[in-house]
């Protein structure tokens, strides 16, 4: 393929205007540059511009690769849904870019609350999703939390305005092993519980009531064909 041929105009200055700097094609070569534009519009298109936080298009991927992960027999996964109580007041009464610096924060701030393997995105406005992959249904309330404390803790302090306390609602729902998840279906419940959190007086976690799937081996094979001794080999694959 002639280089020559490609117009690179538009994404040079999308790049440069995103800060990304790459090395050019009389450096590198034709074929690790295109590579290199590949991999920087990919991160580009799947990053929040303002909190740096995967945006909601690649969380949607990252919780279908999970949900299929957990419906084959993982541990459960929860998902939490967090939205910033009454956040156009910040707006309203300091200005836009003090409402920008505080999504900022609580970005940090939630980081900081979960596991480095939890996946934090800013998936609306004010509205942030945590995945916590792995995560025993005991230890959901304390995580959830966890991330709401982190936010309630400690004043915010506005640039030229002073500090004002922010809280966030929760809520949350699990993914089950050996249960046929859906997508959109797994969102709207921890959308559910965030809305309870929400009427039920706001700064506060709601979790949907956790119900265990006990699941026969037959079932397991009428569900993904597995046969037994597939089973005693993943079995003796978790143990190990
Ligand atoms: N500063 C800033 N504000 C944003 C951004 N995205 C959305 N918003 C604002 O977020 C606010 C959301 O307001 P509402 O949906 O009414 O929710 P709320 O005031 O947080 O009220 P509750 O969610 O019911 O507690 C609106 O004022 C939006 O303009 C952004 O990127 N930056």
């Amino acid at each position: 393929m002639e280089m020559g041929a490609l117009r690179f105009d538009k994404v040079d200055a999308l790049l440069r205007q995103a800060g990304v700097a790459l090395a050019p094609p009389s450096e590198v070569g034709d074929a690790r540059y295109l590579q290199a534009v590949l991999d920087a519009l990919c991160d580009l298109s799947s990053t929040d511009s303002l909190t740096g936080l995967m945006n909601r298009r690649a969380f949607l991927s990252v919780l279908e690769q999970e949900l299929d992960r957990v419906t084959r027999g993982g541990e459960h996964a929860l998902l939490l849904a967090l939205d910033i109580d009454h956040f156009k007041r910040v707006n309203d009464r300091y200005g836009h870019p003090a409402g920008d610096h505080v999504l900022r924060v609580v970005t940090k701030r939630l980081r900081e609350a979960v596991r480095p393997m939890d996946n934090v995105a800013r998936i609306g406005g004010e509205e942030f999703a945590v995945l916590c992959p792995q995560c025993p249904p005991s230890f959901a309330t304390a995580i959830a939390q966890r991330t709401r404390v982190a936010i309630e803790s400690a004043p915010i302090e506005l640039p030229e305005h002073g500090p004002i306390t922010v809280t966030i609602s929760v809520g949350g729902a699990f993914a089950q092993p050996w249960v046929k998840g859906n997508l959109s279906d797994w969102l709207a419940r921890a959308d559910q519980q965030l809305y309870r959190a929400k009427q039920e007086g706001r700064n506060c976690v709601r979790l949907e009531p956790y119900a265990s799937a006990d699941v026969s081996a037959e079932e397991k094979g009428l569900l993904f064909g597995w046969s037994a001794t597939d089973e005693q080999v993943a079995d003796h694959g978790q143990s190990a």
